[in-house]
C-alpha cells in the first residue's frame, strides 16, 4: 500500500468525571462489551492495519488485563500509561514511536461508534496532506458570546471536531514539544499552534463522545438499529 507505518493511539486514560460512574466509562458495557474494546475493534478492521497503542491510567491497567482475559480479547495492542490531562496521555503514547514515516491516528476510546470508513478516510487524507481531522458541520444555528452579548454566526462555517485526528509523525513530534495549555483540548489545536494548516475530513453523525450517562442509552439504541454496520 505505502512505505508508511500506521499507528492508532487510543486514549483511555481519563477518569470519566462527567459520567459519574464507579467504573471508568471506557470499561462500561455497550452491547455486552467494554467500550474500549469496541473502539479497538474498529481500528483493527481498518485497511491500513495500524499498530494499536492503548493509553490507560496505571491504576486501571490491571482491570483492563482482567477484562482482556474475561472477554477473550485477542487483538494485539501495546498499553502505555496515561498522564494528568489528555495532552500528557497522548505525549506518553508518542514516545515509543520514532519512525518519521509514521502516520498516526489519535482516537478517543469513548467514541466507539466511529465508522471504519472515517478511520480510513483520515489515514488516506493524512498521507497526502499531512493531517486529517474528522469533523461535522453544525446542524443547529450557532451564536458566540462576545462580552455580555451574543451574536449569530454562519453555521456553515462552524465544524464540530471529533476524532480520529490523524497526522504525519513530524507534525505531532513538533506539536508535542510545546508546553501544555488549557486551550489544547485536542491534537489539532496543538498542531495548528505549532504552525501547520489543519485539514478536515467528513466525520460521522454517530461518532459522538460518550460523556454523560444518557450517551450510553443513545449509543446502545444506535448499536441495536438493524442497519448499523
Ligand atoms: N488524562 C486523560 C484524560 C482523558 N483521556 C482520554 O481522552 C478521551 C476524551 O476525554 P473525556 O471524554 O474528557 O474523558 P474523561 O477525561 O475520562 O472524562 P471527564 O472529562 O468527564 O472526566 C477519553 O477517551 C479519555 O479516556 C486520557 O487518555 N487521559
Ligand atoms: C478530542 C475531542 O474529543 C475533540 O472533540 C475533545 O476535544 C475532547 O474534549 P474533552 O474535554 O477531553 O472531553
Amino acid at each position: 500500500m505505502s512505505k508508511n507505518q500506521f499507528y492508532a493511539i487510543i486514549v483511555a486514560g481519563g477518569s470519566g468525571k462527567r459520567m459519574n460512574s464507579q467504573t471508568p466509562k471506557q470499561f462500561l458495557l455497550l452491547k455486552g462489551k467494554p467500550i474500549l474494546m469496541l473502539s479497538i475493534e474498529k481500528f483493527y478492521q481498518s485497511k491500513y492495519q495500524p499498530k494499536i497503542i492503548v493509553v490507560l491510567a496505571e491504576q486501571e491497567q490491571q482491570t483492563w488485563h482482567k477484562l482482556v482475559q474475561e472477554y477473550h480479547f485477542n487483538i494485539p495492542h501495546e498499553v502505555v500509561s496515561g498522564g494528568t490531562e489528555r495532552f500528557h496521555s497522548v505525549k506518553n503514547a508518542l514516545s515509543p514511536i520514532a519512525d518519521k514515516q509514521s502516520i498516526i491516528a489519535i482516537h478517543d476510546a469513548v467514541r466507539p461508534l466511529v465508522s471504519i470508513q472515517t478511520i480510513d478516510n483520515c489515514y488516506e487524507k493524512a498521507i497526502s496532506t499531512g493531517n486529517a481531522i474528522a469533523a461535522t458541520l453544525s446542524k443547529d444555528s450557532v451564536r458566540v458570546q462576545e462580552g455580555n452579548k451574543n451574536k449569530a454566526i454562519a453555521r456553515n462555517q462552524v465544524y464540530l471536531v471529533q476524532t480520529p485526528q490523524t497526522f504525519q509523525y513530524p507534525q505531532l513530534e513538533k506539536a508535542y514539544q510545546q508546553d501544555f495549555e488549557s486551550f489544547f483540548t485536542d491534537d489539532a489545536s496543538l498542531v495548528e499552534k505549532a504552525g501547520y494548516t489543519i485539514n478536515l475530513c467528513n466525520g460521522d453523525e454517530f461518532n459522538f463522545k460518550i460523556t454523560f450517562p444518557e450517551d450510553i442509552t443513545l449509543a446502545e439504541a444506535i448499536l441495536n438499529k438493524p442497519a448499523y454496520e
